[in-house]
């Protein structure tokens, strides 16, 4: 994955700490906008570029799956279009902002507020119960106590776990755990979802849970770019994006209407 041709290390775009918070709704096009976008690894012969020049639009309201195979670029993609990471080449916009360029507070505020993550280990606080883990991002954004505690047993409700609000996560099974990431990761209505294999630690069960979910999110409207490397799940997307070395090999839409006849293939895929 070594680009041949390519001299010296590409010049660093100057960061703005004093760019302003990403308006949620601004967007005019697509929700998330890559352009360009490239990382590169390591430098000159042992340069790995990971991601290569992806140019990709979002629209509002779609999910979004990335498949391809191990080491193709997945999850760098999905941290650039995070802002964990900052891209090499390229810009990435959010909500009608460009956000690889923002400083790192402004940066961590755009995340905090218009973006929600979802990862393949949970990443929940263990010394917290399943509802101060999804309390604590609107804490942390800026909600009220009484707002963010409201938000949450909102979403408790609709992950299914309303009963497990004072559980630790050490107390919750996988699948459970996984719906409480998604809870927290939706509590600052987020623009844009995205979930790095949240099914890979999951049995068929709790995997059909999770898409269940990612089913009525959709429904409602909420953008979800998620990497995954079950086809089965793919499936249910609106549209698959195949990485090959860093770049789209693929980009397929497939037939919104049939996302419940989806479901129901992979309810017989249990069975
Ligand atoms: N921090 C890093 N330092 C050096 N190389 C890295 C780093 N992170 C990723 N890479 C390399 O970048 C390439 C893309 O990695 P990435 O994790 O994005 O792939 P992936 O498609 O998500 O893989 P997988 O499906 O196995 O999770 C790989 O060749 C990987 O070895």
């Amino acid at each position: 994955m070594t680009r041949n041709g390519r001299r010296g290390w590409p010049r660093r775009r100057g960061m703005d700490d004093g760019a302003g918070a990403v308006r949620p709704g601004a967007a005019a096009g697509p929700v998330l906008r890559a352009v360009g976008l490239a990382r590169v690894y390591g430098e000159d012969e042992s340069a790995i570029w990971a991601v290569d020049g992806i140019d990709l639009d979002v629209p509002a309201g779609q999910m979004l799956a990335v498949m391809g195979p191990s080491g193709c670029g997945k999850s760098t993609l999905l941290q650039l279009l995070g802002g964990l990471d900052r891209p090499t080449e390229g810009e990435v916009w959010l909500g009608g902002q460009r956000i690889d360029d923002l400083g790192e507070r402004a940066l961590a505020r755009m995340r905090r507020r218009c973006l929600g993550f979802v990862f393949q280990a949970y990443h929940l606080i263990d010394e917290l119960t399943a509802a101060e883990n999804v309390e604590l991002p609107a804490l942390l954004a800026g909600a009220s106590p009484r707002t963010a505690r409201h938000r949450t047993a909102e979403l408790l409700d609709r992950v299914g776990l309303a009963d497990r609000a004072r559980h630790l996560p050490s107390q919750l099974s996988g699948g459970q755990r996984q719906r409480i990431a998604i809870a927290r990761a939706l509590v600052n209505k987020p623009l844009v979802v995205l979930a790095d294999e949240p099914t890979g630690n999951l049995d068929s069960a709790a995997t059909l849970d999770i898409l269940r979910l990612f089913g009525e999110l959709r429904a409602a409207g909420q953008t979800l770019v998620m990497v995954t490397h079950d086809e089965r799940v793919a499936a249910t997307a609106d549209r698959v994006v195949s990485l090959r070395d860093g770049v789209p090999a693929d980009d397929t839409a497939l037939d919104s209407d049939t996302g419940t006849a989806r479901l129901g293939t992979l309810l017989n895929w249990e069975n």
